[in-house]
């Protein structure tokens, strides 16, 4: 019996995957072989020993400590994309709340609610509405920071209303590259977008190196009256400085999905409570990703999606027994590991290894299952952090 420990409302549609004969799963399973969670912070929490996955149903790990749990054996996956549709939506909802008068006219509009005379009622807005006028997005620029999964899919849905749409992504990868249209103009650096730029979404994880990237500095060269959008994550803005530029009639409007006291009661500042990815189908894509992912490692040792560990994935052969190493990555633990292997007079039929950074993972298929003896002198050898047999 796997044990699946899940944190924060994770959707049906995924938790249905684990069978109930093989997954015992629910926010109160102690000693759980899997976590499945989206934005519980797992840093300076207790590691229970029998912890081997965590899955984060969504994209940022920013809650995890992906490097140290990847040094313990523990494989952290994500579920790149499944929820990006969602965060695009919102982010052209953003734009639109910025440029048309929707919100103070709504607000108007309900303000009518207690007139009785609907003449009377029509005749009043049709005399007021131009206080809720607004621009279109056709023909502005649009610059996308991160031009990833929500990157590539804003900057799509952007050139289809019309827009110019600029990008910058110094680490774009070639899986990403290729989905990019390439009525995209590449920018070499930040300030140039943010100095052309009507409209900048930010799309990049949170990672040290995009720190407060849209501080005083950035933004005393955005253009006058732009409008930043932060769909990402709020480590990625210094609050003050956005704060200050909205107050100094530099920056034009501010649309978060990540509220900061001091600054989402600001009138030039229109705040979420990070509902980007809060939609049945993204919730459903992630979960049913996450609990795909978490199945394949946990039954058969493969990794698809993780962020510390390389992607491995090898067929099961018919009737071996698997094991699955995870060791740091230094030269000469697979030969020892053979070593003690052949010491056992245990055959390999079939393996793979790979290597990501500091870390390394094993599959090996063996002919007849290894005695206690020999699984004890793999988890001996020097380097290697942990030892499954499946
Ligand atoms: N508001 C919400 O509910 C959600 C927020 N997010 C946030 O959005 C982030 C991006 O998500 P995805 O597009 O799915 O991830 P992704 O990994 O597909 O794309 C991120 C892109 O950012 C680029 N990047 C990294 N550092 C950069 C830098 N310094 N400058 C410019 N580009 C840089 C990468 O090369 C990559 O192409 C996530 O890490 C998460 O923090 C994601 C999903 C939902
Ligand atoms: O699970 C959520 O609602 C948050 C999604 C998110 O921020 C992410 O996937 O990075």
């Amino acid at each position: 019996m796997f044990k699946i420990k899940t944190y924060n409302a994770i959707s049906s549609k995924g938790l249905e995957r684990f069978n109930p004969k093989t997954y015992e799963v629910g926010g109160a399973v102690a000693d759980a072989d899997a976590y499945v969670l989206r934005s519980q912070k797992l840093h300076g929490e207790p590691v229970p020993p029998s912890l081997l996955a965590v899955a984060r149903a969504g994209a940022g790990v920013n809650n995890i400590p992906v490097g140290e749990y990847g040094q313990q054996g523990i494989v952290v996956f994500n579920t790149p994309g499944a929820n990006a549709n969602a965060v695009k939506e919102l982010v052209l909802a953003g734009m639109l709340l910025t440029t048309r008068g929707i919100l103070p006219g709504i607000e108007y509009a309900r303000s009518l609610g207690t007139m009785t005379d609907s003449a009377e009622m029509h005749q009043l807005l049709e005399k007021e509405k131009s206080r809720f006028a607004g621009t279109e997005l056709r023909g502005k620029t649009l610059g996308i920071v991160g031009l990833g999964a929500i990157g590539s899919m804003v900057a799509d849905t952007a050139l289809a209303l019309g827009m110019k749409v600029l990008g910058f992504d110094p680490a774009l990868s070639i899986d990403a590259a290729w989905r990019l249209s390439n009525a995209v103009q590449r920018m070499e650096n930040l300030p140039s977008l943010l100095a052309r730029s009507d409209f900048v979404s930010i799309h990049v994880p949170a990672l040290e190196s995009t720190r407060h990237m849209i501080d005083a500095a950035a933004l005393s060269g955005i253009k006058p009256g732009a409008v930043l959008l932060n769909f990402a994550r709020e480590t990625i803005v210094d609050p003050a400085a956005i704060l200050q530029s909205l107050d100094a009639g530099r920056l034009g409007r501010y649309v978060s999905d990540f509220p900061e006291p001091g600054l989402s009661t600001h009138d030039k500042c229109i705040a979420m409570p990070h509902i980007g990815a809060s939609t049945e189908e993204s919730e459903e894509n992630c979960a049913v990703m996450a609990a795909d992912q978490i199945m394949e490692f946990l039954e058969n040792g493969n990794i698809v999606n993780s962020v510390n560990y390389p992607a491995v994935r090898m067929d099961r052969t018919p009737g071996a027994t698997r094991l699955a190493i995870a060791n740091e990555n230094v030269a000469g633990v697979l030969g020892s590991v053979l070593s003690v292997l052949a010491d056992a007079k245990l055959n390999v039929i079939d393996m793979i290894n790979r290597s990501r950074d500091e870390l390394a993972y094993n599959l090996i298929d063996l002919s007849s299952a290894p005695d206690e003896t020999a699984i004890k002198a793999i988890g001996n050898v020097a380097h290697v952090i942990r030892v499954r047999v499946i």
